[in-house]
C-alpha cells in the first residue's frame, strides 16, 4: 500500500514537492533509531523531575488574533465544541472534564521570593513531597532575540506555572468542532511566505512585516544550488509559495502527532473506555500518508537538533541541588544525543538558510514560528495547549539549535534555556511515540485487525540506578544483575568494567547478538546454559530464603535495638524491589558465554 510504501522505503528520491532533501533518509533508518531511543525517551520523559514538569504561562494569555465576540469559539474561556449531547454521558467523561489540567501546579516565584527561599526548595513542596525542585525551578527568566517561539513569560503579568506533564498526558479530549479547526485554519495560513503584493500588502495588518519575496528567492536559490549538488537536474521549481512547504511539513508533522495521539489514547465517550480507535487512525492518518510522512521528517529534524546539542548538554547543570538526580539525568540525555549523533546523519541543515543569501528566509521562519506560538493562546482546552505550547516551543528550539548553533562551540551559542530544553526532549518524546503508535496501527491494519496491535518490542533501558561510590567524589552509574555481578561505568564516557576488565563492544545490559558463525550445536548448548543458569538462580534463591530472613530480622532487631537505647539508627540493609530490566530472569541468550 501505499503507506507502506511511505515507512518502508529505503529511498528518498529528490522529490520537488517533498521540497527538502536534507531529511532524505529511509524511513526504516528512522524507524531503527527510533527503536533504539524509544525507551530511553519515555524514560527521561517520565521519570526525571527535570523532563517532566514544565513551565508556562497558560491561563494569564488572551488570543491575540480574535475575540470571543466575533469568532467561533477560539478563546480559553470558550466552551469546547464537543460531541451532540454530551448532556447524556457520566460528567468525568465530557470534554469539558477531559480538557482540564490535573495534578499539581507550582506559581514560578518572582525574583525577590527566589533570593529568600532555600536552593533545595525554591517551590517550597507545591509539586508535592520527593519532588527534586532543584530540577525543576529555572532561575534564567531572560529573552534573546535568536527565539523561534515566544518567550513563556512574554507580554503578561505571570511568570508562569509549573505543571506536570506526566499527569496530564497528551491524548483525546474531545476539544474539536469549528474552535479547533479555526486555529489550524490560522496556522496553515501562516505557511505562506510567497504571496501576491496585494495579498503581502493585505496582510500587513495581521503579520510581523516579513520582506517575504526576497526570503522566497533566497529559499529558491539554495534549494536550486542543493538540486544541483545532489543530481545536476535544474529543477523546476514551483513559483509559488515555497518555502510554505518546509514550514508545512513541521506544522502538519505537528498535527498529524498529536493526531495520533489522540486516536491512540481515544476514549468513548458513551462506554468510558480508552483504548486506541483504528477508525480514527485510518481516517486520520493511514488516508493521508503524506501526513506521516511528515512525522518523520519531523523526527529527523529534531534528532538532528539533539545530536547537534550532545557537547552542550555534556557540561549542562540539571539540577543545581540534587547530585543524583542530576547525575542519573545527565548520563540519561548524553546517552541519548550519543545514539541520534551516530551516523548516517538524518538531516543536514548545513543545506538550509546557512547560505548567506538566505538571511531574509531566516528572519521570515522565525517570524511565522512566533505567530503560530502566538496562535496557540487561541486553543479552547486547557491541556491541548498544554501540549500545543510545549511542542511548538520544542519544535522552535530544534529550529534554534539548528540554525543557530554551532556544535563546536560553547560559549558563544545563544542560551538554552530549561523551558527550551525540556520542550525539545518532549516533542522528541511525543514523535517517537507517535511513530510507533502509527506503526503499530499500520500493521494491525495492514493484517485486517480492527484494534492496533501493542507497541513493539524496544531495547531494554540501562540502569537508572546512579550510585555514589564511597572511592569517589563524583556519582557514577553501576549496574547490579542480580546475580551478584557489579558493573560500573568509567570517566563518564560509557566505558562499563567488571572486576577491572573493560567490557568491550557491549553494555552491561546488553547481550551480544548470535555471531554468523554459530551452529546449531552453539545454539542447543546456549540454550542449555540459559536453562541451567535459570535454574540454578531459582534454586539458589529458595535456598537463600532462610538466611534472607535471618539477615533482615537481625538487621531490624539490631535498628530497634538501637532506637531503644538512643544511639543512632544505622540505616535499614535491605529492601523489596519488584524486577526490573536487571533482574536475570530476563536474560536472553549471551553467547560470550560459549
Ligand atoms: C494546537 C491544538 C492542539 C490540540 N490537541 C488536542 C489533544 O491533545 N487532544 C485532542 O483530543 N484534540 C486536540 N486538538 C483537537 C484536534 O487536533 C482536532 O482539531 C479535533 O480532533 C477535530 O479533528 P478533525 O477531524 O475535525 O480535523 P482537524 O484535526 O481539526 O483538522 C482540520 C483540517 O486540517 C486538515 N488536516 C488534518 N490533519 C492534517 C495534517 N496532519 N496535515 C495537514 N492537514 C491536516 C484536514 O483538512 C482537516 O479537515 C488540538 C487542536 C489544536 C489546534
Amino acid at each position: 500500500s501505499h503507506v507502506s510504501q511511505e515507512l518502508d522505503t529505503a529511498k528518498c528520491a529528490f522529490d520537488p514537492s517533498a521540497m527538502v532533501t536534507d531529511a532524505c533518509v529511509s524511513y526504516g533508518t528512522i524507524n531503527k533509531l527510533n527503536d533504539d531511543v524509544y525507551t530511553l525517551l519515555q524514560s527521561l520523559t517520565t521519570e526525571t523531575d527535570f523532563f517532566s514538569y514544565y513551565r508556562l504561562n497558560l491561563f494569564n494569555t488572551e488570543c491575540p488574533f480574535w475575540s470571543d465576540a466575533n469568532s467561533m469559539c477560539g478563546n480559553i474561556a470558550c466552551a469546547v465544541n464537543t460531541i451532540e449531547s454530551e448532556d447524556d454521558i457520566p460528567l468525568t467523561w465530557r470534554s469539558e472534564e477531559l480538557s482540564k489540567l490535573e495534578g499539581p501546579k507550582a506559581n514560578h516565584p518572582p525574583r525577590r521570593v527566589q533570593a529568600e527561599r532555600p536552593k533545595e526548595r525554591p517551590l517550597q513542596g507545591m509539586l508535592g513531597e520527593g519532588v527534586g525542585e532543584s530540577c525543576v525551578m529555572e532561575y534564567d527568566d531572560e529573552c534573546d532575540d535568536r527565539d523561534y517561539c515566544i518567550p513563556e513569560d512574554e507580554g503578561s503579568a505571570g511568570k508562569g506555572d509549573y505543571v506536570s506533564l506526566v499527569d496530564n498526558p497528551e491524548r483525546f479530549t474531545g476539544y474539536s468542532g469549528p474552535g479547533a479547526h479555526q486555529v489550524w485554519d490560522a496556522i496553515y495560513r501562516e505557511n505562506c511566505f510567497m504571496k501576491s503584493t496585494e495579498e503581502a500588502l493585505e496582510d500587513q495588518s495581521h503579520h510581523v512585516p516579513l520582506g517575504g519575496l526576497q526570503a522566497a528567492s533566497d529559499f529558491r536559490n539554495v534549494l536550486q544550488k542543493e538540486s544541483q549538488r545532489l543530481d545536476g537536474l535544474e529543477l523546476e521549481l514551483d513559483n509559488e509559495c515555497l518555502e510554505k512547504r518546509v514550514f508545512h511539513r513541521l506544522i502538519s508533522g505537528m498535527h498529524a502527532s498529536i493526531s495520533t495521539h489522540l486516536c491512540w489514547d481515544y476514549l468513548n465517550q458513551t462506554t468510558g473506555q480508552w483504548q486506541p480507535n483504528m477508525q480514527c487512525y485510518k481516517e486520520r492518518l493511514h488516508d493521508h500518508p503524506e501526513r506521516v510522512s511528515n512525522m518523520y521528517f519531523n523526527y529527523a529534524l529534531v534528532s538532528r537538533a539533539v545530536a547537534k546539542l550532545r557537547k552542550h548538554l555534556q557540561s549542562y547543570t540539571f539540577c543545581t541541588s540534587d547530585p543524583v538526580q542530576d547525575f542519573d539525568t545527565k548520563q540519561r540525555v548524553n546517552e541519548l544525543a550519543e545514539i541520534l549523533a551516530r551516523p548516517p546523519r538524518i538531516f543536514d541543515e548545513e543545506l538550509m538558510f546557512q547560505d548567506p543569501i538566505a538571511h531574509g528566509l531566516k528572519d521570515d521562519f522565525r517570524n511565522r514560528f512566533r505567530n503560530v506560538s502566538r496562535l496557540m493562546d487561541c486553543v479552547g482546552c486547557d491541556k491541548c495547549r498544554l501540549w500545543g505550547k510545549l511542542q511548538v516551543n520544542g519544535y522552535g528550539t530544534a529550529l534554534k539549535v539548528l540554525f543557530e548553533y554551532d556544535e563546536t562551540k560553547n560559549g558563544e551559542n545563544p542560551p538554552l534555556r530549561r523551558t527550551e530544553l525540556v520542550a525539545l526532549i518532549n516533542t522528541l518524546g511525543r514523535i517517537s511515540h507517535s511513530l510507533a503508535a502509527a506503526r503499530s496501527f499500520h500493521e494491525a491494519y495492514e493484517a485486517g485487525q480492527e484494534h492496533a496491535f501493542p507497541l513493539h518490542h524496544y531495547a531494554p533501558l540501562a540502569p537508572k540506578n546512579a550510585e555514589v561510590t564511597p572511592d569517589k567524589e563524583q556519582p557514577r552509574r553501576v549496574f547490579h544483575d542480580g546475580a551478584g555481578n557489579l558493573y560500573y561505568e568509567e570517566n563518564d564516557d560509557s566505558e562499563w568494567y567488571h572486576g577491572g576488565q573493560k567490557m568491550e563492544g557491549r553494555k552491561p545490559w546488553e547481550y551480544p547478538a548470535r555471531p554468523e558463525t554459530a551452529t546449531p550445536y552453539d545454539d542447543l548448548v546456549t540454550e542449555w546454559t540459559v536453562i541451567r543458569d535459570t535454574t540454578l538462580y531459582v534454586m539458589k534463591s529458595w535456598i537463600g530464603i532462610p538466611h534472607t530472613c535471618y539477615g533482615i530480622v537481625k538487621s531490624e532487631i539490631e535498628r530497634l535495638w538501637a532506637f531503644w537505647l538512643g544511639l543512632p539508627v544505622p540505616p535499614r540493609q535491605w529492601k523489596l524491589k519488584a524486577p526490573g530490566s536487571d533482574d536475570p530472569m530476563r536474560r536472553s541468550v549471551d553467547y560470550k558465554e560459549l
